[in-house]
């Protein structure tokens, strides 16, 4: 599926236009079926978004975020995705949306895994609104080269759902929605920033192994246009 850019100026004005287009695509979707779902990514990129699109006004009490992958640490962890999305979009006007952790206490990832599938059955299917990043090794949501599920996470057979993950490049064991959870977001984006992940994502579109750069599974084979989101 062909993907678009979408080239900003600054970060800041990144922030802006997308939380527009988010905020547009959430509304719609209440207006079209009572209620809108959106699954975030973590990292340290999309901070000015969640704070933009925090301050937007929709009907917030009728929209499910969760997360697009979580590190299995708890929602007080400096490294957790939860207070990420806590401290910076769960605020404002969205404070009044239902937020749906990934990470939940068990005694292993892989139980935790289980519980969150549970509990987010339903809300990826599809989402409305998929927000991943891309590391510079070509890794997205959790997908990362080398990781111990990474077929697993990559096919389309797999169900839709939370599996965890392992790779030397992702500190923690993860925890992540499938490729079959995200592909078909009615509006799946990818957002970058800086003149270095340009570079990783012009290598990601040239020929190459999914496995190498797992981002190539999102722009060669998700169900729904991919809209790039870039600021230098
Ligand atoms: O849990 C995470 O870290 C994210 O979900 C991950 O997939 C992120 O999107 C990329 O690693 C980019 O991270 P940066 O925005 O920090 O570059």
């Amino acid at each position: 599926m062909a993907a678009t850019m979408h080239a900003f100026a600054s970060g800041a004005e990144l922030a802006a236009g997308l939380a527009d287009r988010v905020a547009e695509a959430l509304s719609a979707a209440i207006t079209a079926r009572g209620s809108a779902s959106i699954a975030v990514s973590g990292g340290s990129t999309p901070k000015a978004f969640f704070q933009a699109l925090s301050s937007r006004s929709l009907a917030w009490d009728k929209v499910t975020i969760t997360l697009v992958d979580e590190r299995f640490v708890p929602p007080d962890n400096p490294r957790s995705n939860h207070l990420l999305v806590k401290a910076n979009l769960l605020k404002d006007k969205a404070a009044a949306a239902r937020f749906v952790p990934l990470y939940q206490p068990a005694e292993d990832a892989a139980k935790s895994a289980v519980i969150v599938t549970q509990q987010t059955r339903g809300i990826d299917d599809p989402f409305d609104v998929a927000i991943v990043g891309m590391g510079g090794d070509g890794h997205t949501a959790s997908f990362f080269p080398g990781g111990n599920n990474l077929k697993l996470a990559l096919d389309p057979a797999t169900p839709r759902g939370v599996i965890t993950m392992e790779a030397e490049g992702a500190g923690e064991p993860r925890l992540t929605f499938t490729f079959s959870s995200l592909q078909d977001a009615r509006l799946l984006v990818l957002h970058i920033e800086g003149e270095g992940k340009k570079e990783v994502l012009a290598k990601a579109e040239q020929a190459g192994d999914e496995l190498e750069m797992p981002i190539r599974a999102i722009l060669r084979r998700a169900a729904s246009p991919v809209q790039i989101y870039w600021a230098p």
